[in-house]
């Protein structure tokens, strides 16, 4: 897992994980990151959830039923899965290793459950953000400015809330989605930063070594 560093210096690829109550923003800030960040690739994940309007195959998620999620977990093709209202959630796990041993850093819109088995499987390559509304009254409003689930759907998810709001301290950061812009270029220095990180700057030792070299003649 060495990834060309922007500055020269070989580093390992990271795994960049966002989770947050849903409506929060992790898609949107996602999007943001994607576009606007280079050398980071989105993990798509599979679901059994019903397409939203808007939604591309392929592009959000690949949309299987029941039967295929229960084959791609037999065949051990997720790297972690977990169920949430009541639909599976998994991330490919081919995609993810090929991001990154071609030196990407990959992005991952997963909740608590899928958070918890990355670490178990690769701690010190995860770095995870816990995005939170700043208010209840917000993340109502935003369910419905949507616009994409039934009235029924979205009080499903406001109880949900309470329950994925109670795991914010196994996160390394957290970010108050108030003012995209702001929770943007926040989460950006947090990427900005973690690539910067010693331990997983493999190349830094030859790096310092050739400087040494040079200081010397
Ligand atoms: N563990 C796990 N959770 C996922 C995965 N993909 C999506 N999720 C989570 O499933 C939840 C519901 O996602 P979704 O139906 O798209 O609704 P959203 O919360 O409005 O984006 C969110 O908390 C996602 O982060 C995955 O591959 N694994
Ligand atoms: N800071 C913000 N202020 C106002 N609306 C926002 C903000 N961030 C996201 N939204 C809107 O809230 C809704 C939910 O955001 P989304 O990114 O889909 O959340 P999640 O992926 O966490 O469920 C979307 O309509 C989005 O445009």
């Amino acid at each position: 897992m060495t990834a060309g560093g922007f500055d020269g210096v070989e580093r390992r690829g990271l795994m960049f994980v966002l989770s947050s109550p849903s409506g929060a923003g992790k898609t949107t800030l996602s999007r943001l990151l994607i576009e606007r960040m280079p050398g980071l690739k989105m993990s798509v994940s599979a679901t059994t959830r019903p397409m939203r309007p808007g939604e591309v195959d392929g592009r959000d998620y690949f949309f299987v039923d029941k039967l295929r999620f229960e084959a791609m977990v037999a065949q051990g093709e997720l790297l972690e899965w977990a169920t949430v209202f009541d639909n599976r959630y998994g991330t490919p796990r081919a995609p993810v290793e090929t991001a990154l041993s071609a030196g990407q850093d990959v992005l991952f819109d997963i909740d608590w459950q899928g958070t918890q088995q990355l670490r178990e499987k690769a701690r010190a390559d995860v770095v995870s953000v816990f995005i939170l509304p700043p208010s209840a009254a917000d993340l109502e409003k935003r369910l419905h400015t949507r616009a994409q689930d039934s009235d029924e759907v979205i009080r499903g998810r406001m109880s949900r809330a309470t329950h994925e709001l109670s795991h914010w301290a196994e996160y390394d950061y957290i970010v108050v989605n108030q003012n995209v812009d702001d929770a943007f270029a926040e989460v950006q220095s947090i990427l900005k930063a973690e690539r910067l990180k010693r331990e997983r700057r493999t190349g830094l030792t030859e790096f310092v070594r050739k400087l040494q070299r040079q200081l010397e003649k």
